[in-house]
Formats: C-alpha cells, sequence, structure tokens
C-alpha cells in the first residue's frame, strides 16, 4: 500500500513537472523603432528548460506594435531558437547589430567570433582567436560582462579574459639558437602556477580586461588598467560604459589583491568606478575609496553619471545607496541612502534591493530613473528622481507579485510581471508625467498570461513572538508567503516549510518551477522572509549577524507555528527544505525542533561554519555571520572557530531524528560538499535515516536541467515516503 502510494505520487511528480518546466523566463527584452515611427518593435530573450535535451534553450520574439493613438499589438513573431549567442546587441541607430557567438567543436573547444550585421545581412565576421590580444569574450554575467557600441557605432566595447603567456615544462627542447624564437618565448615552469579565479560560477574567469574593438579597421585595443593607473596594483575590470562623445570608458575595478573572494551574491566586494581617457589613457578614480560600486549609468543628455554602492565586507547584500556624479565636476552626491525601518516594517519605502538598473533606465526628462526593486515579499518597479531626491512605486498595491524592468526608451517602459501562479509575461507601458513631477504608467499586456490553475498565494506579517523579544532588533517584523493548493479537497494538505538562503536575500512573490510543482503535488508551502532578510530595511539585514542559528530559526519557527495556529494544516505533516543557508536553517530547524518536522531535504547546506572557512569561496562570509568583523588580513583563532561551530547546525545533529535527504552538487565552491558529508556521516552515526543525491557537474544552484528535474522529483518522492509512514 504505502510502496503504491509512493510510486503514485512519483510518477505524478514526473508529470507535473515536465508540464511547469516548458514555463519560460525573459532574459532581455529591449524596445526600438524602425524607420517608421508609427511602429515600434519589443524584442525579448527567453530561456526554457528542454528535458529531453538536457539543456536550457534560448530563443527570441517580436512583437509588432502600433501606438497612434494607444497601443495595440499588430503582430507576433513565432519563437526563433537562438543558438550559440552570447551577445546580441543593436547598435544606437537600430541599423546595425552585433553578435559574439560562440560555437563548440566536435572536440569540444570553444570558439568564439564578433558578427555584424545590418539591416539584410552579416556584413562582417571576426574570428576572435585570429586577433591574438585577448581571451574569452565574458558573457553577460552580471559582474564583468560588457558589450556596448559607441554612440559612433564604430566601435565596441567588451570585456575579456586577460591573454595569458604561453607557458612549457622545464624539460622542452629550446629551440636552436638561431632560429626565429618568437617575440615572447613560453614560460618555462609555468604551467602548474595556481590562477587565481572569482569562485563559484566564475571558475574561468580570472584576470578581465577592456576591449575596444574598431570595426572598420578589425582590430582590438585592450586597455590594460595596472599601466594606465600607474600601479602595479593588479585590476579585474567590467561594467564598462562609453563617455560622452566616446572620448573615453568608466568602468568598474576590482582590486586582485591580496586574494579573491566569491564575486556570485556578494556585490560588497571592494572595488571602485574608474574613468579612463582614450586619448591620453590618463585614468581617475571616481568613487569614493574603500567602497563596493555597480552599474554606472549617463543621463541620456550626459550631464550625470550615477551608480549603485554599498559598504564593503559587511553583509553580503544589503540596501544599496544611489550616488551622482555630476560629470563636469565629478563631485558626487548621494541621491537615495541606507533606508531603516524600525516599526514601520515595509509600509514605507525601504530602500534599494537591485544588483543593477536597466541597461536604458531614463525618462526624456534626464532625471527620472526607473528601476526594479525588492519591496518585502515582492519586487516592484520604483522611480527616482535625481534632482529631487524622491522615490516613487509605479506599479499597483493590487498587483503583488515580481516586476522586471527591461527597458525604458522615449518614455516607453517595457517590463515583465510574474507571480507564483503565473510565468513571466510582458507588459508595455507609456510613462505618463503628472502634475507632481512625477510619473504613472499605462500598461497594455502583449501576450495573455498563461496562468497555472489550482495555486493561490499570500502575503503574512509576523512579529517576533515574546521570547524573542531579547533578540536585538525584536520589534521589527518579517513576513512569509504561503503559496497552497486550491483543490476542494477537505483534506487539510501538508505544509513545506522553506526558509530561503543568503542569508541576505529573499524570497519573492515570483513564478517559481519547484514551488508551483509542490503545489500541484498538493503541497501548502511557505516561505519565510525571516529577519536579515534584503527589502525589509537595513536595520532588518543588520539584525541577523552574530544571530544566525538563534534569531532566524526563532523566525521560522515562529511563522510556522502561527500558520498552523490558523488549523488550515496538519501539525503532524509538516516537513522542511532549504538550500544553502536555507539548508543551513533546516538543520538548525530539526535540531533545535526534533519531533516537529516529518522530513527534511536539504540543498548544498551550511553544515558546520568552522569547518567551512577553509573551503569556500567566501571565507568573509563566515566572520561576519558569526558576528566577528573581517578583513582580508584576518586569521581566524580558537575562539573564532568556536563561534561558529556554536552557531552551526552540526551542534545540535545529536538531537535530530528527523529523516534527512542530502542533495550536493559535486563541484559547489560556496558550499564545498564536505559540508554535506559531515552532516550525513553524524545522521548515519546517530541512526537517523539520510540519503545523499550527488549531481556530478552541477554547482551551489544544482540548475543543470536534469540534476533540476531529478531533484524536484526525489524531493516529492522522499516527503511522501515519510508523510505516509505511520
Ligand atoms: C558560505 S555559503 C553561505 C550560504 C550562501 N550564501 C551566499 C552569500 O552565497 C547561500 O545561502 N546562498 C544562497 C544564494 C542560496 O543558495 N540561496 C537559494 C538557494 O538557491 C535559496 O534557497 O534562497
Amino acid at each position: 500500500m504505502e510502496t503504491d502510494k509512493i510510486e503514485e505520487a512519483t510518477s505524478n511528480a514526473v508529470d507535473i513537472y515536465k508540464g511547469l518546466a516548458c514555463s519560460p523566463s525573459v532574459t532581455r527584452g529591449e524596445i526600438s523603432f524602425g524607420d517608421n515611427t508609427s511602429l515600434t518593435t519589443v524584442t525579448s530573450i527567453w530561456s526554457q528548460r528542454d528535458i529531453e535535451r538536457s539543456e536550457n534553450v534560448k530563443f527570441s520574439r517580436s512583437h509588432y506594435i502600433s501606438q497612434e493613438n494607444h497601443i495595440e499589438v499588430l503582430a507576433r513573431s513565432a519563437p526563433t531558437e537562438l543558438k550559440s549567442e552570447v551577445w546580441n546587441v543593436q547598435s544606437p541607430s537600430g541599423k546595425l547589430r552585433v553578435i559574439i557567438r560562440s560555437v563548440k567543436s566536435d572536440k569540444q573547444d570553444e570558439k568564439q567570433y564578433i558578427e555584424i550585421w545590418n539591416t539584410q545581412n552579416k556584413e562582417k565576421n571576426i574570428d576572435v582567436k585570429s586577433l591574438d590580444i585577448h581571451g574569452k569574450i565574458y558573457d553577460q554575467d552580471g559582474h564583468f560582462g560588457t558589450l556596448q557600441w559607441s554612440k559612433s557605432e564604430k566601435f565596441l566595447l567588451y570585456v575579456a579574459e586577460k591573454k595569458q603567456p604561453k607557458t612549457e615544462s622545464f624539460f622542452e627542447k629550446k629551440p636552436e639558437s638561431n632560429s626565429d624564437s618568437s617575440k615572447d618565448p613560453p614560460l618555462r615552469g609555468e604551467e602548474h602556477v595556481f590562477r587565481e579565479m572569482w569562485g563559484e560560477q566564475f571558475v574561468d574567469k580570472c584576470h578581465p580586461v577592456l576591449c575596444v574593438f574598431d570595426i572598420e579597421a578589425a582590430t582590438t585595443r585592450v586597455l590594460d588598467t595596472t599601466k594606465v593607473l600607474n600601479t602595479e596594483m593588479d585590476m579585474s575590470a567590467g561594467q564598462a560604459i562609453w563617455t560622452p562623445g566616446d572620448s573615453g570608458v568608466v568602468f568598474v575595478g576590482w582590486t586582485n589583491e591580496p586574494f579573491k573572494l566569491g564575486l556570485i551574491y556578494c556585490p560588497q566586494r571592494r572595488n571602485a568606478l574608474y574613468h579612463i581617457d582614450l586619448e591620453s589613457t590618463t585614468c581617475t578614480q571616481l568613487s569614493e575609496k574603500d567602497k563596493s560600486v555597480r552599474s554606472p549609468r549617463f543621463t541620456p543628455d550626459g550631464k550625470k553619471l550615477v551608480y549603485l554602492q554599498n559598504a564593503t565586507y559587511g553583509p553580503h547584500m544589503t540596501c544599496a545607496n544611489l550616488i551622482e556624479c555630476d560629470w563636469a565636476s565629478k563631485n558626487l552626491t548621494t541621491i537615495v541612502g541606507d533606508c531603516f525601518q524600525g516599526e514601520d516594517g515595509i509600509s514605507k519605502f525601504p530602500g534599494i534591493y537591485s544588483l543593477e538598473f536597466p541597461t536604458r533606465c531614463w525618462a526624456t526628462d534626464n532625471k527620472t530613473l526607473f528601476m526594479s526593486s525588492t519591496w518585502g515579499s515582492k519586487v516592484d518597479i520604483i522611480s527616482i528622481n535625481i534632482e529631487t531626491k524622491t522615490v516613487a512605486k509605479l506599479n499597483e498595491d493590487a498587483e503583488v507579485g515580481v516586476w522586471t524592468v527591461l527597458d525604458v526608451t522615449r518614455d516607453m517602459i517595457l517590463a515583465s510581471y510574474a507571480n507564483p501562479s503565473t510565468p513571466p509575461y510582458l507588459r508595455l507601458g507609456v510613462l505618463n508625467l503628472k502634475e507632481d513631477a512625477t510619473y504613472s504608467i499605462t500598461w497594455t499586456q502583449l501576450d495573455t498570461p498563461s496562468r497555472i490553475s489550482g495555486i493561490k498565494y499570500k502575503i503574512n506579517t509576523h512579529t517576533p513572538t515574546g521570547e524573542k523579544a531579547k533578540d536585538h532588533f525584536s520589534n521589527l517584523k518579517y513576513e512569509s508567503i504561503l503559496v497552497t493548493p486550491t483543490s476542494e479537497s477537505n483534506v487539510k494538505p501538508p505544509l513545506v516549510v522553506y526558509p530561503h538562503g543568503g542569508p541576505h536575500s529573499a524570497i519573492v512573490c515570483d513564478f517559481m518551477l519547484y514551488i508551483a510543482g509542490l503545489c500541484k503535488c498538493g503541497y501548502a508551502v511557505l516561505l519565510v522572509n525571516y529577519r536579515g532578510s534584503t527589502g525589509a530595511g537595513k536595520d532588518s539585514i543588520d539584525s541577523l549577524p552574530g544571530n544566525v542559528g538563534t534569531q532566524d530559526v526563532n523566525d521560522v519557527q515562529g511563522a510556522a507555528e502561527e500558520i498552523i495556529k490558523d488549523g488550515n494544516f496538519d501539525k503532524n505533516r509538516v516537513v522542511v527544505m532549504g538550500g544553502s543557508h536555507g539548508g543551513f536553517l533546516t538543520g538548525h530547524l530539526i535540531g533545535q525542533h526534533p519531533k516537529f518536522y516529518r522530513a527534511a531535504v536539504m540543498r548544498n547546506p551550511a553544515i558546520n561554519v568552522a569547518s567551512m572557512l577553509g573551503s569556500t569561496d567566501i571565507p568573509d562570509w563566515c566572520f561576519v555571520e558569526a558576528g566577528i568583523e573581517y578583513n582580508q588580513s584576518i586569521l581566524a583563532g580558537v575562539e573564532d572557530y568556536k563561534k561558529m561551530w556554536e552557531r552551526s547546525p552540526i551542534k545540535y545533529v545529536k538531537d535530530v531524528t528527523t529523516p534527512v535527504m542530502i542533495m550536493l552538487g559535486a563541484i559547489d565552491l560556496r558550499v564545498p560538499p564536505k559540508q554535506g558529508h559531515e552532516y550525513y556521516r553524524a545522521l548515519k552515526a546517530n541512526n537517523v535515516e539520510a540519503r545523499m543525491l550527488v549531481y556530478e557537474g552541477n554547482c551551489h544552484p544544482i540548475n543543470k536541467v536534469d540534476a533540476e528535474a531529478d531533484a524536484f522529483v526525489n524531493i516529492v518522492k522522499w516527503f511522501t515516503k515519510h508523510l505516509s509512514s505511520p
């Protein structure tokens, strides 16, 4: 009987996952205007899981729109699969397009090409290797990647791996002395020198450099910032943009010394904003010392430069500041600073929580920009007037979900919208300037949303309960999102408690494949944005470091008990799952509340912060979250290791009775797989049922198409097994 139930649930999960995995996500969007000014084209790039091919396929779509009186979709193109495109960027006039193509040969060695297309055909195709001046061109990695047309449309600005000298063995036969030895002889004995890279998911990215490609001459110039900065400071460069008139380049430079720390999910790495004048090659620092900056953007009139800024070395994500640089004087002004919520919770603007501005983000007034920012458990569209320093929310309260601004141009805005029951779809809006100099938006849906039936969701607000009052910042409220199946059954659904990772991130009302899948399999899911999450004020974030393992655990457990008290769930059918810091919290929850959870699933869990310190690509995280101030010269002493262990789930493993399934990405550099092995051994030593899945070729997110699909079905099978046993 039990086996049949498990088999039935597993087979059902496979069908449900296959159906939902077809929902595409939008990765880019662009508004363009051909010669015919009455016709607007919206080009969008999408990504979709293909389980049969075990890969994410990319495709483009176009919408053709008239805006005589209002926005009317005249036609839609059929999706066109994009093969091997790393970049695809239209020139400012719309007459040209550059595509960076990556082609793998049968031997799997990758070749890259720079393709220049006009509106009729491919004008140029350059084999990057033939330039022999740099390595691989960087993709849109969210940190370094850049591809920008100059206004003149004669040059391209991009980032590539610095060219590495050839190496050879000491025992390689030396060339005959009279032979024509090359100008750069190979370095002997350097084949095995360690080359530091930028950590998790940046394993082939060691030393990005700025490159200016002359289209006519088909030649590239590498801007070696070490020389232009007149320092020996080895620097990694990225996020480069042209200055007005194409006379120079503004870029973000990260110091490579004393050692690199993992970049992904950590936009607080020490760097600075620089300006290189291309004629004199002088280079000046624009931003403050010892800060972390990102996402530089000029106003259309070129008079102002804005960028996002954080403090360095603290929580890996926090409230960002918006800084304005007056281009003529280079004077800096803080337009939006840190926001503290206190008792107000998230009723008022909680601050900027975003990794970047859209590539084009300005209204034609040259002073209002539009961006997406996390606000509690949602992502809203906000406008920021850099003249009046005012912030306004643009989407209506009724539309709780995730709004992503994709493009802003000629006072039109392209965005995608999604929520837990609705995969992302496009909306095109017209910006309307109101008397108070703020904007409203008149939206048109470019497609009919494909809503998933049987799923409802609501946001809950929680107040830390009495015994938590001891915690610092205990008056801070926090939120959770409850996603529930709307089936007519009078059987109370089982509840999955799901704390997010980070810890300084947030789970937002987005379309999430696993959450929708669990819901369609009959589970309710409680997503908890415990204190320390982004989107709820800087004081919320600052409340957690030094209190992980207690405050965050209490907040998740408090939310779960509060939801169960409402009577809609059976307190004997509650399970828990989480990834990374969410796995850390899962270990704490089943250790500190041993009889509360029927089963647990952990993805790449941080188990023992002390033992992780020497192997993670972000050792700073171990110090900061244990409440120890960090700098790159610090070395952990016995007391530091003690503090880290004290805050770790391993401390409570002896009390665990809940069956645990651990899922590991075999090449995870963020939370090394040995963390999961440490917990697996401890559970087995205590005769607790434990199952471990190791996904080869997968890193921290375990998001390769086949692994992600397998993990989902195994999760449903694991929960079914332990919820159906007595
Ligand atoms: C030393 S690793 C600490 C945990 C890790 N933090 C960072 C800054 O990487 C972590 O929790 N990572 C999250 C980004 C994470 O994986 N979160 C996801 C899982 O995909 C989630 O469930 O929220």
